[in-house]
Protein backbone atom coordinates (compact mmCIF):
# COMPACT_ATOMS: atom_id res chain seq x y z
CA UNK A 1 0.00 0.00 0.00
CA UNK A 2 1.70 3.08 -0.61
CA UNK A 3 2.69 5.39 1.83
CA UNK A 4 0.14 8.40 1.48
CA UNK A 5 -2.80 6.12 1.68
CA UNK A 6 -2.77 5.30 5.11
CA UNK A 7 -0.56 7.94 6.97
CA UNK A 8 0.95 6.07 9.86
CA UNK A 9 3.88 3.49 9.34
CA UNK A 10 2.21 0.21 10.20
CA UNK A 11 2.49 -2.87 8.07
CA UNK A 12 -0.94 -3.78 7.08
CA UNK A 13 -2.33 -7.29 7.92
CA UNK A 14 -2.61 -8.61 4.53
CA UNK A 15 1.77 -7.97 4.50
CA UNK A 16 1.75 -10.21 7.26
CA UNK A 17 -0.54 -13.13 5.73
CA UNK A 18 1.46 -13.45 2.84
CA UNK A 19 4.67 -13.26 4.33
CA UNK A 20 6.16 -9.80 3.10
CA UNK A 21 6.44 -9.14 6.84
CA UNK A 22 9.65 -10.62 6.44
CA UNK A 23 13.28 -10.43 7.19
CA UNK A 24 14.88 -9.93 3.28
CA UNK A 25 17.14 -13.00 3.90
CA UNK A 26 14.31 -15.14 3.87
CA UNK A 27 12.81 -14.19 0.37
CA UNK A 28 16.93 -14.60 -0.93
CA UNK A 29 16.60 -18.20 0.40
CA UNK A 30 13.42 -18.78 -0.93
CA UNK A 31 15.38 -17.70 -4.40
CA UNK A 32 18.11 -19.64 -3.42
CA UNK A 33 16.26 -23.00 -2.71
CA UNK A 34 13.96 -22.17 -6.12
CA UNK A 35 16.95 -22.26 -7.89
CA UNK A 36 18.53 -24.97 -6.89
CA UNK A 37 15.35 -26.93 -6.76
CA UNK A 38 15.46 -27.89 -3.53
CA UNK A 39 12.60 -28.08 -0.74
CA UNK A 40 13.10 -30.29 2.24
CA UNK A 41 11.12 -31.64 4.80
CA UNK A 42 12.16 -30.37 7.65
CA UNK A 43 11.02 -30.10 11.65
CA UNK A 44 11.53 -26.37 13.21
CA UNK A 45 11.02 -25.85 16.48
CA UNK A 46 10.31 -22.56 18.44
CA UNK A 47 12.59 -21.94 21.58
CA UNK A 48 13.69 -19.60 24.09
CA UNK A 49 17.39 -19.52 25.53
CA UNK A 50 17.25 -16.98 27.70
CA UNK A 51 14.96 -16.42 31.13
CA UNK A 52 16.15 -13.20 32.26
CA UNK A 53 14.27 -13.45 35.82
CA UNK A 54 14.93 -16.84 36.18
CA UNK A 55 11.60 -17.71 36.81
CA UNK A 56 9.36 -19.41 34.15
CA UNK A 57 7.75 -17.11 31.62
CA UNK A 58 4.40 -17.33 30.68
CA UNK A 59 3.45 -18.50 26.72
CA UNK A 60 1.31 -16.06 24.45
CA UNK A 61 0.73 -14.91 21.64
CA UNK A 62 0.26 -18.50 19.41
CA UNK A 63 -3.56 -17.12 18.77
CA UNK A 64 -1.86 -14.57 16.32
CA UNK A 65 0.67 -16.54 15.14
CA UNK A 66 -1.57 -19.50 13.89
CA UNK A 67 -3.28 -17.49 11.05
CA UNK A 68 0.18 -17.32 9.67
CA UNK A 69 0.22 -21.20 8.52
CA UNK A 70 -3.43 -20.85 7.93
CA UNK A 71 -3.07 -23.30 4.16
CA UNK A 72 0.18 -24.06 4.00
CA UNK A 73 1.13 -27.75 3.45
CA UNK A 74 2.33 -27.78 7.58
CA UNK A 75 1.31 -29.27 11.06
CA UNK A 76 1.95 -27.09 13.69
CA UNK A 77 1.78 -28.14 17.05
CA UNK A 78 2.37 -25.45 20.28
CA UNK A 79 1.80 -24.89 23.75
CA UNK A 80 -1.66 -23.23 24.46
CA UNK A 81 -1.67 -19.84 25.41
CA UNK A 82 -1.32 -19.26 29.75
CA UNK A 83 1.30 -22.59 29.72
CA UNK A 84 4.60 -21.88 32.19
CA UNK A 85 7.69 -22.35 30.08
CA UNK A 86 11.43 -22.57 31.06
CA UNK A 87 12.79 -24.25 27.99
CA UNK A 88 12.07 -26.95 25.60
CA UNK A 89 10.34 -25.82 22.33
CA UNK A 90 7.04 -23.64 22.32
CA UNK A 91 6.12 -24.42 18.78
CA UNK A 92 6.92 -27.19 16.21
CA UNK A 93 6.89 -27.35 12.19
CA UNK A 94 6.52 -29.71 9.99
CA UNK A 95 6.31 -29.50 6.00
CA UNK A 96 8.55 -28.53 3.36
CA UNK A 97 10.46 -25.51 4.43
CA UNK A 98 10.10 -23.26 1.23
CA UNK A 99 6.30 -23.10 1.96
CA UNK A 100 6.55 -21.58 5.61
CA UNK A 101 10.55 -20.11 5.47
CA UNK A 102 9.22 -15.97 5.03
CA UNK A 103 6.59 -17.00 7.88
CA UNK A 104 9.37 -16.98 10.51
CA UNK A 105 9.93 -13.43 11.42
CA UNK A 106 6.16 -12.42 11.98
CA UNK A 107 5.76 -15.74 14.15
CA UNK A 108 9.04 -14.96 16.59
CA UNK A 109 7.68 -11.28 16.42
CA UNK A 110 4.23 -12.47 17.62
CA UNK A 111 5.55 -14.62 20.51
CA UNK A 112 8.01 -11.89 21.74
CA UNK A 113 6.50 -9.16 22.30
CA UNK A 114 2.98 -10.73 23.89
CA UNK A 115 4.92 -13.61 25.67
CA UNK A 116 6.88 -10.77 27.22
CA UNK A 117 4.24 -8.41 28.04
CA UNK A 118 2.60 -12.08 29.59
CA UNK A 119 5.45 -12.48 31.76
CA UNK A 120 5.70 -9.22 33.05
CA UNK A 121 2.07 -9.15 34.49
CA UNK A 122 2.18 -12.25 35.68
CA UNK A 123 4.73 -11.76 38.07
CA UNK A 124 2.75 -8.78 39.06
CA UNK A 125 -0.39 -10.87 39.79
CA UNK A 126 1.95 -13.05 42.11
CA UNK A 127 3.24 -10.27 43.71
CA UNK A 128 -0.71 -8.66 44.60
CA UNK A 129 -2.78 -11.84 44.30
CA UNK A 130 -5.37 -10.51 46.48
CA UNK A 131 -5.65 -7.07 44.63
CA UNK A 132 -7.25 -5.90 41.51
CA UNK A 133 -4.51 -4.49 39.09
CA UNK A 134 -5.19 -2.65 35.90
CA UNK A 135 -3.16 -2.58 33.20
CA UNK A 136 -2.55 0.85 32.29
CA UNK A 137 0.82 0.73 29.87
CA UNK A 138 -0.91 1.36 26.20
CA UNK A 139 0.75 4.63 26.28
CA UNK A 140 4.52 3.26 26.46
CA UNK A 141 3.82 1.42 22.79
CA UNK A 142 2.78 1.93 19.62
CA UNK A 143 -0.79 1.64 19.09
CA UNK A 144 -1.67 -0.82 17.28
CA UNK A 145 -0.02 -3.21 19.86
CA UNK A 146 -2.51 -2.68 22.47
CA UNK A 147 -4.99 -5.20 21.81
CA UNK A 148 -1.77 -7.40 22.28
CA UNK A 149 -1.00 -5.93 25.47
CA UNK A 150 -4.17 -6.11 26.98
CA UNK A 151 -5.08 -9.49 26.42
CA UNK A 152 -1.45 -10.61 27.43
CA UNK A 153 -2.57 -8.71 30.58
CA UNK A 154 -5.40 -10.30 31.13
CA UNK A 155 -3.89 -13.86 30.31
CA UNK A 156 -2.02 -13.40 32.92
CA UNK A 157 -4.84 -12.28 35.62
CA UNK A 158 -4.70 -8.82 35.52
CA UNK A 159 -8.05 -7.80 36.57
CA UNK A 160 -8.73 -5.14 33.68
CA UNK A 161 -6.76 -2.46 31.27
CA UNK A 162 -7.39 1.11 29.70
CA UNK A 163 -7.26 1.10 26.30
CA UNK A 164 -10.55 1.18 24.45
CA UNK A 165 -9.56 0.38 20.86
CA UNK A 166 -8.21 -3.16 22.51
CA UNK A 167 -11.54 -3.12 24.26
CA UNK A 168 -13.31 -3.23 21.56
CA UNK A 169 -11.13 -6.01 19.87
CA UNK A 170 -11.07 -8.33 22.67
CA UNK A 171 -14.90 -6.99 23.27
CA UNK A 172 -14.12 -5.70 27.06
CA UNK A 173 -14.64 -2.93 28.32
CA UNK A 174 -12.04 -0.45 29.02
CA UNK A 175 -11.72 1.03 32.71
CA UNK A 176 -10.19 4.30 33.75
CA UNK A 177 -10.61 6.63 36.51
CA UNK A 178 -9.77 10.62 35.65
CA UNK A 179 -6.49 11.83 34.34
CA UNK A 180 -4.49 15.02 36.00
CA UNK A 181 -5.54 17.07 32.73
CA UNK A 182 -9.40 17.09 33.99
CA UNK A 183 -8.99 18.68 37.10
CA UNK A 184 -6.42 21.25 36.09
CA UNK A 185 -8.74 21.99 33.22
CA UNK A 186 -10.87 23.07 36.29
CA UNK A 187 -8.10 25.10 37.96
CA UNK A 188 -6.12 25.42 41.37
CA UNK A 189 -8.63 25.10 44.23
CA UNK A 190 -11.34 24.18 42.38
CA UNK A 191 -10.79 20.19 42.48
CA UNK A 192 -14.32 19.82 43.58
CA UNK A 193 -15.62 21.19 40.90
CA UNK A 194 -13.90 18.66 38.54
CA UNK A 195 -14.49 15.43 40.65
CA UNK A 196 -18.33 16.69 40.30
CA UNK A 197 -18.40 17.06 36.90
CA UNK A 198 -16.97 13.53 36.47
CA UNK A 199 -20.19 12.52 38.94
CA UNK A 200 -22.07 14.10 35.99
CA UNK A 201 -21.32 13.80 33.35
CA UNK A 202 -20.01 9.93 33.40
CA UNK A 203 -21.89 6.58 32.63
CA UNK A 204 -23.53 5.87 36.24
CA UNK A 205 -22.32 2.26 36.07
CA UNK A 206 -18.59 3.87 36.24
CA UNK A 207 -17.10 3.84 39.57
CA UNK A 208 -16.20 7.15 40.52
CA UNK A 209 -12.35 7.26 41.35
CA UNK A 210 -11.46 10.74 42.38
CA UNK A 211 -7.77 11.67 41.30
CA UNK A 212 -6.36 13.51 44.51
CA UNK A 213 -2.68 14.63 43.88
CA UNK A 214 -2.95 17.32 41.46
CA UNK A 215 -2.15 20.68 43.44
CA UNK A 216 -2.35 19.73 47.11
CA UNK A 217 -1.30 17.37 49.90
CA UNK A 218 -3.27 13.79 49.18
CA UNK A 219 -4.71 13.30 52.68
CA UNK A 220 -6.41 16.91 51.70
CA UNK A 221 -7.48 15.91 48.63
CA UNK A 222 -8.54 12.73 49.56
CA UNK A 223 -10.94 13.81 52.48
CA UNK A 224 -12.27 16.75 49.93
CA UNK A 225 -13.21 14.26 47.32
CA UNK A 226 -14.77 12.08 50.20
CA UNK A 227 -16.87 14.86 50.98
CA UNK A 228 -17.30 16.62 47.39
CA UNK A 229 -19.07 13.16 45.89
CA UNK A 230 -21.83 11.18 47.16
CA UNK A 231 -20.74 7.63 46.95
CA UNK A 232 -17.33 8.07 45.89
CA UNK A 233 -15.99 5.01 45.17
CA UNK A 234 -12.02 5.35 45.80
CA UNK A 235 -9.71 8.28 45.87
CA UNK A 236 -6.41 7.48 43.15
CA UNK A 237 -2.84 8.39 44.00
CA UNK A 238 0.00 9.15 41.79
CA UNK A 239 1.65 11.40 43.47
CA UNK A 240 4.70 12.02 41.41
CA UNK A 241 8.21 10.57 42.45
CA UNK A 242 10.16 13.92 43.15
CA UNK A 243 7.08 14.30 45.82
CA UNK A 244 6.71 11.23 46.93
CA UNK A 245 8.75 10.65 50.14
CA UNK A 246 7.23 7.38 52.06
CA UNK A 247 4.63 6.12 49.77
CA UNK A 248 3.71 3.44 51.61
CA UNK A 249 3.50 5.93 54.65
CA UNK A 250 1.29 8.40 52.24
CA UNK A 251 -1.15 5.77 51.66
CA UNK A 252 -1.48 4.77 54.96
CA UNK A 253 -1.87 8.26 56.33
CA UNK A 254 -4.81 8.58 53.33
CA UNK A 255 -6.70 5.62 54.47
CA UNK A 256 -6.43 6.87 58.68
CA UNK A 257 -7.68 10.00 57.72
CA UNK A 258 -10.89 8.70 55.23
CA UNK A 259 -11.70 6.37 58.40
CA UNK A 260 -11.10 8.78 61.14
CA UNK A 261 -14.10 10.92 59.07
CA UNK A 262 -16.30 7.78 58.01
CA UNK A 263 -14.94 6.95 54.63
CA UNK A 264 -14.21 3.86 55.39
CA UNK A 265 -16.06 2.66 52.23
CA UNK A 266 -13.81 4.70 50.06
CA UNK A 267 -10.72 2.30 48.08
CA UNK A 268 -7.42 3.67 47.86
CA UNK A 269 -6.23 3.41 44.34
CA UNK A 270 -2.12 3.89 43.58
CA UNK A 271 -0.49 4.36 40.03
CA UNK A 272 2.51 5.91 38.38
CA UNK A 273 5.82 3.98 37.86
CA UNK A 274 5.29 1.01 39.98
CA UNK A 275 6.76 -2.24 39.99
CA UNK A 276 7.13 -5.65 41.22
CA UNK A 277 8.75 -5.06 44.36
CA UNK A 278 6.44 -2.03 44.72
CA UNK A 279 3.02 -3.97 44.91
CA UNK A 280 4.78 -6.16 47.24
CA UNK A 281 5.48 -3.24 49.57
CA UNK A 282 1.95 -1.56 49.16
CA UNK A 283 -0.19 -4.35 48.74
CA UNK A 284 -1.64 -4.57 52.50
CA UNK A 285 -2.58 -0.68 52.09
CA UNK A 286 -3.67 -0.31 48.40
CA UNK A 287 -7.29 -1.42 47.21
CA UNK A 288 -5.70 -1.11 43.38
CA UNK A 289 -3.20 -0.66 41.43
CA UNK A 290 -2.44 0.74 37.98
CA UNK A 291 0.26 -0.30 36.27
CA UNK A 292 1.87 0.24 33.08
CA UNK A 293 5.58 0.28 31.88
CA UNK A 294 6.16 -2.91 34.35
CA UNK A 295 3.81 -4.57 31.99
CA UNK A 296 4.18 -2.60 28.39
CA UNK A 297 8.50 -2.24 28.65
CA UNK A 298 9.34 -5.56 29.16
CA UNK A 299 12.26 -6.95 26.71
CA UNK A 300 10.88 -8.94 24.34
CA UNK A 301 11.14 -13.04 24.87
CA UNK A 302 14.06 -14.31 23.54
CA UNK A 303 13.11 -16.50 20.80
CA UNK A 304 14.48 -18.30 17.91
CA UNK A 305 13.15 -20.89 15.23
CA UNK A 306 15.73 -23.85 14.67
CA UNK A 307 15.49 -26.67 12.06
CA UNK A 308 16.01 -30.28 13.54
CA UNK A 309 15.54 -32.60 11.09
CA UNK A 310 15.38 -32.61 7.31
CA UNK A 311 14.33 -35.16 5.64
CA UNK A 312 13.77 -37.08 8.79
CA UNK A 313 17.28 -37.12 9.68
CA UNK A 314 18.39 -34.93 12.79
CA UNK A 315 19.80 -31.54 11.79
CA UNK A 316 20.69 -28.69 13.73
CA UNK A 317 23.18 -25.92 14.02
CA UNK A 318 26.08 -26.33 16.20
CA UNK A 319 24.80 -25.08 19.89
CA UNK A 320 21.46 -26.72 19.49
CA UNK A 321 19.44 -30.22 19.96
CA UNK A 322 18.24 -31.85 16.88
CA UNK A 323 15.37 -34.41 16.62
CA UNK A 324 11.68 -32.88 17.93
CA UNK A 325 11.00 -32.72 21.22
CA UNK A 326 7.97 -33.17 23.31
CA UNK A 327 7.35 -31.22 26.81
CA UNK A 328 5.30 -32.18 29.64
CA UNK A 329 3.71 -31.33 32.62
CA UNK A 330 4.07 -33.47 35.93
CA UNK A 331 1.88 -32.93 38.93
CA UNK A 332 4.83 -31.49 40.96
CA UNK A 333 4.61 -28.18 38.01
CA UNK A 334 7.99 -29.69 36.89
CA UNK A 335 8.32 -29.03 32.90
CA UNK A 336 10.11 -31.97 31.40
CA UNK A 337 11.53 -32.02 27.50
CA UNK A 338 12.01 -35.42 26.06
CA UNK A 339 12.36 -36.38 22.25
CA UNK A 340 8.76 -36.62 21.27
CA UNK A 341 9.48 -40.24 19.50
CA UNK A 342 10.16 -41.47 23.05
CA UNK A 343 7.90 -42.24 25.89
CA UNK A 344 7.57 -39.59 28.24
CA UNK A 345 7.35 -39.06 31.93
CA UNK A 346 4.47 -41.79 33.29
CA UNK A 347 2.39 -39.20 35.24
CA UNK A 348 3.38 -36.25 32.76
CA UNK A 349 0.65 -34.33 30.71
CA UNK A 350 2.62 -33.49 27.09
CA UNK A 351 2.06 -29.88 26.38
CA UNK A 352 2.83 -29.39 22.67
CA UNK A 353 -0.82 -29.75 20.90
CA UNK A 354 -1.77 -29.74 17.67
CA UNK A 355 -2.67 -26.26 16.75
CA UNK A 356 -2.60 -26.72 12.70
CA UNK A 357 -3.27 -29.62 10.53
CA UNK A 358 -2.29 -29.64 6.90
CA UNK A 359 -3.24 -26.15 7.11
CA UNK A 360 -6.28 -26.40 8.66
CA UNK A 361 -6.77 -24.05 12.10
CA UNK A 362 -7.64 -27.41 14.00
CA UNK A 363 -7.68 -25.44 17.93
CA UNK A 364 -9.85 -22.44 18.68
CA UNK A 365 -8.31 -19.94 21.18
CA UNK A 366 -10.48 -18.48 24.07
CA UNK A 367 -9.38 -15.55 26.24
CA UNK A 368 -11.33 -16.60 29.15
CA UNK A 369 -10.00 -20.43 28.89
CA UNK A 370 -6.55 -19.22 28.61
CA UNK A 371 -7.17 -17.06 31.84
CA UNK A 372 -7.90 -20.11 32.92
CA UNK A 373 -5.14 -22.22 31.81
CA UNK A 374 -2.89 -19.74 33.01
CA UNK A 375 -4.26 -19.77 36.54
CA UNK A 376 -3.85 -23.53 36.93
CA UNK A 377 -0.81 -24.14 34.87
CA UNK A 378 0.90 -21.41 37.77
CA UNK A 379 -0.77 -23.03 40.86
CA UNK A 380 1.58 -26.10 39.57
CA UNK A 381 4.30 -24.38 38.37
CA UNK A 382 4.95 -21.69 41.24
CA UNK A 383 3.53 -23.38 44.22
CA UNK A 384 3.85 -26.85 43.17
CA UNK A 385 -0.22 -27.25 43.01
CA UNK A 386 -0.94 -25.57 46.24
CA UNK A 387 -2.46 -22.25 44.54
CA UNK A 388 -1.18 -20.38 47.61
CA UNK A 389 0.48 -16.31 48.02
CA UNK A 390 3.98 -15.17 46.67
CA UNK A 391 5.71 -13.73 49.44
CA UNK A 392 8.24 -12.80 46.86
O1 LIG B 1 3.82 4.87 35.30
P1 LIG B 1 3.19 3.69 34.66
O2 LIG B 1 3.17 2.48 35.53
O3 LIG B 1 3.70 3.41 33.31
O4 LIG B 1 1.62 4.01 34.52
C1 LIG B 1 1.03 4.60 33.46
C2 LIG B 1 0.56 5.95 33.81
O5 LIG B 1 -0.56 5.94 34.66
C3 LIG B 1 -0.51 7.08 35.46
O6 LIG B 1 -0.87 8.21 34.75
P2 LIG B 1 -2.07 9.22 34.95
O7 LIG B 1 -3.31 8.58 34.49
O8 LIG B 1 -2.09 9.79 36.30
O9 LIG B 1 -1.59 10.23 33.86
P3 LIG B 1 -1.64 11.80 33.77
O10 LIG B 1 -0.55 12.30 34.68
O11 LIG B 1 -1.41 12.01 32.32
O12 LIG B 1 -2.98 12.21 34.24
C4 LIG B 1 0.95 7.16 35.78
O13 LIG B 1 1.33 8.43 36.21
C5 LIG B 1 1.59 6.80 34.52
O14 LIG B 1 1.92 7.92 33.76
Amino acid sequence: MPEDDQPFAIVPPAAIRDGRATDAYFRRTEAALDAADRNPHVVAEVTASQFPTGEPALFDGIQDAVHLFEGLPVDVHALPPGTCFDGGPVVRIEGPYRSFARYETSLLGFLSGATAFATAAHELRRAAPETPVLSFGARHLHPSLAAVLERSALLAGLDGFSHVAAGDRLGREASGTMPHALVICFGRGEQEAAWRAFDDGVDPDVPRTALVDTYSDEVDEAVRAAEAVDDLGGVRLDTTGSRRGDFRHICREVRWELDARGHDDVDLFVSGGLGVADLRELRDVADGFGVGGAISNADPADFGLDIVTVEGEPAAKRGKLPLPKQVYRTPDGAHHVGLAHEEGPADGDPLLEPVVADGELVREFDLDAGIGRAREDAALVFEGGSGGEDDG
